[in-house]
């Protein structure tokens, strides 16, 4: 790296630093204002430690994470793998392992791999297929659950599972006697008893942060001590933020590298595998099954996904896609049920035409999107705000999407982000697949996700099971309720606000939300739809904007005039572009259709519908 680059880097290193922790003024301060400060700044540091910890925690984790990439690069690329040795896994990891998605285990058994000889290896992979073998019949699968058999997850759950899923590579063992019901009944035990695991795990990763924080930071003791006493502790306490901040300083910079160098690594995989990419049909659906896509589980008793698909050949697709652009007589039936569903409480400027009434001419189109998957919704958790990346899923969903629009033949004129990086990314990735980099990327924080306020880093299902689902719901989806603020003492306030891109906003730092409703999203975001995107659509460009799960929701209330109460059920997932047809008022001329495949756009509303459910494992 370049001398200037290091010093440039110090440079702001060093102006960060002064921000967070400036200078000590003890000077004239009374006994009862040192007190006080010596107060702030044990809370302060209290605060910082904590993040320090779980900084460390995540650094650790994606050493792990990169040591697996890199050995999943090595194997994909044909290279002679070196002796592999399992070894023990945490409940967290087993769980992953387990649960992971449409039912086919994905334990990452290479992951903290070890060197060994073969023969040590041999015995350990006969050993635990014997175990597997052994559990058949009533007495084995007593014998699975034993509790002494289970106390170590990792050399049981895994293997386990492999076998159960019929992935074991060795061919001289007999076939598994396993029938598919006593399969599920396994798999089930198995997933209780690892979910057992993993909140043992939890508590106890939780009484250990909470030890060592305790044991970093004692109490304060401030009684008797005189105003020479009160000021030596003030300058030692201001000492010990400064060095505790700058190794969390240091440590989020290792984060970020090692962020990186995850995506890069995952990019790598991806690469890799071919770009082989689920062949995406282009299907006739009708405005019910549309607005079931959208409003999810309130209209979709009504609507067949599967009856409306159909396969049409290349030709045919494209001649739809660019003839039925301003719509015929169909067009003008199905959009009247779209307005029937949606019209009922719909605002006049916005409803889209009723039967009867003529129809619009479409002139503009408008291309609205959320992010591929973030990493935290793998965690399930409130992301909002804290700046997490997108996870692999998440990173193949953008590029899907890059090569859906490139095949659809959209040629983008300016791609619109919010600050976010998995907002951005996914821009970039899907930009990338089209070949059409040279696009600008304008980013802006009004189009933020939604400040979660004090839910922020919160688990939605352990939320809901605090406070029930249709409090969760309520949180999550309602028109003008406001979570509680995020305040100083939250574990995520410096992280966000501390962040140098907020500095960049066109309102004072002071004045940025913390927290928002969905209204309050709308009105951050209307002036910037109107001042600066629409301006840009009206100049001929084609838009298309990678935004968020609730800043998309505010803007497509705003376009469509989806009213407060229908706004509630309109989730959306993940990667999905959504097409809008507007005509010279900018008004709705047609519904808005999601792209892709109608079923997978139907199970991933319902996956982020889930999410705030409280997870039933029976
Ligand atoms: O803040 C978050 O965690 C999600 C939305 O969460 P829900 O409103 O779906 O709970 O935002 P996004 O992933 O689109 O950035």
């Amino acid at each position: 790296m370049l001398i200037e680059e290091l010093a440039e880097m110090k440079r702001e290193k060093d102006s960060v630093l002064n921000e967070r922790v400036p200078p000590l003024k003890l000077t004239d301060l009374s006994v009862s204002e040192l007190q006080d400060l010596c107060k702030d700044l044990h809370k302060k540091i209290d605060i910082v430690d904590e993040a320090r910890y779980d900084l460390q925690i995540k650094v650790e984790r994606n050493d792990l994470e990169v040591k697996s990439l890199g050995h999943k690069i090595t194997e994909m690329k044909g290279i002679k793998k070196p002796l592999l040795k399992r070894v023990k896994k945490s409940a967290a990891d087993s769980m992953l392992g387990a649960v992971a998605d449409t039912g086919k285990v994905k334990a990452d058994f290479t992951s903290g791999l070890k060197k060994v000889k073969k023969e040590e290896e041999k015995e350990e992979v006969t050993d635990w297929r014997k175990n597997v073998d052994a559990m058949s019949g009533m007495e084995g699968r007593k014998k699975l659950f034993d509790g002494r058999k289970l106390t170590k997850t990792a050399n049981i759950v895994p293997g386990a599972f492999l076998h159960l899923k019929g992935e074991t590579q060795n061919c001289n063992h007999p076939k598994s006697k396993i029938s598919a019901s006593r399969r599920l009944f396994l798999k089930t035990k198995l997933v209780k008893k690892a979910m057992a695991m993993l909140e043992a795990e939890n508590e106890q990763k939780a009484n250990e942060k909470e030890s060592t924080l305790n044991e970093r930071l004692p109490p304060l003791m401030l009684s008797g001590l005189s105003v020479q006493d009160l000021q030596n502790l003030c300058k030692e306490l201001h000492q010990r933020m400064d060095v505790v901040d700058e190794e969390r300083y240091d440590i989020a910079m290792k984060v970020s590298k090692s962020n990186a160098e995850i995506e890069n690594l995952t990019m790598k995989i991806i690469e890799l595998k071919g770009k082989k990419r689920p062949q995406l049909k282009r299907v006739r659906v009708s405005a019910e099954a549309m607005m079931g896509a959208l409003l999810g589980a309130k209209v979709k008793e009504s609507v067949d996904f599967k009856a409306n698909l159909k396969t049409v050949k290349k030709e045919e697709e494209k001649k739809e896609e660019v003839t039925d652009w301003h719509g015929g007589s169909a067009f003008l039936s199905t959009h009247t049920t779209a307005a029937r569903l949606l019209g009922r409480t719909c605002n006049n400027t916005r409803k889209a035409p009723a039967a009867g009434q003529s129809f619009r001419m479409s002139k503009y189109k408008v291309l609205v999107m959320r992010h591929g998957e973030g990493a935290w919704t793998k965690e399930n958790r409130f992301c909002s705000w804290v700046d997490q990346r997108l996870s692999e899923d998440g990173v193949r969903e953008a590029l899907a999407c890059g090569h859906l629009l490139r095949e659809a033949g959209f040629q983008l004129d300016v791609v619109f982000t919010s600050l976010l990086s998995r907002s951005i990314h996914t821009a970039w990735l899907l930009l990338e697949a089209m070949g059409q980099e040279w696009v600008p990327v304008v980013k802006s924080w009004r189009l933020n996700e939604r400040h979660y306020g004090a839910l922020i880093g919160l688990n939605r299902a352990e939320m809901a099971l605090n406070h029930g689902e249709e409090r969760v719901k309520q949180w999550r989806r309602s028109y003008d309720l406001t979570p509680p603020p995020i305040d100083e003492s939250h574990p995520y306030f410096l992280e966000i606000y501390n962040d140098r891109r907020y500095s960049t906003c066109d309102v004072a730092k002071e004045h940025l939300p913390r927290s928002e409703s969905l209204k309050d999203v709308l009105e951050r975001l209307q002036p910037y739809w109107d001042g600066t995107i629409v301006p840009e659509i009206k100049r001929g460009k084609l838009v298309l904007i990678s935004g968020h799960g609730n800043s998309c929701r505010a803007l497509l209330k705003h376009l469509e005039g989806i009213s407060d109460a229908d706004i509630v059920n309109v989730t959306l997932p993940t990667g999905t572009p959504i097409l809008i047809e507007l005509d010279e008022n900018f008004r709705p001329t047609k519904p808005m259709q999601l792209l892709g495949d109608q079923e997978a756009i139907q199970a991933a509303i319902r996956k982020v519908e889930d999410q705030g459910k409280v997870k039933q494992v029976s």
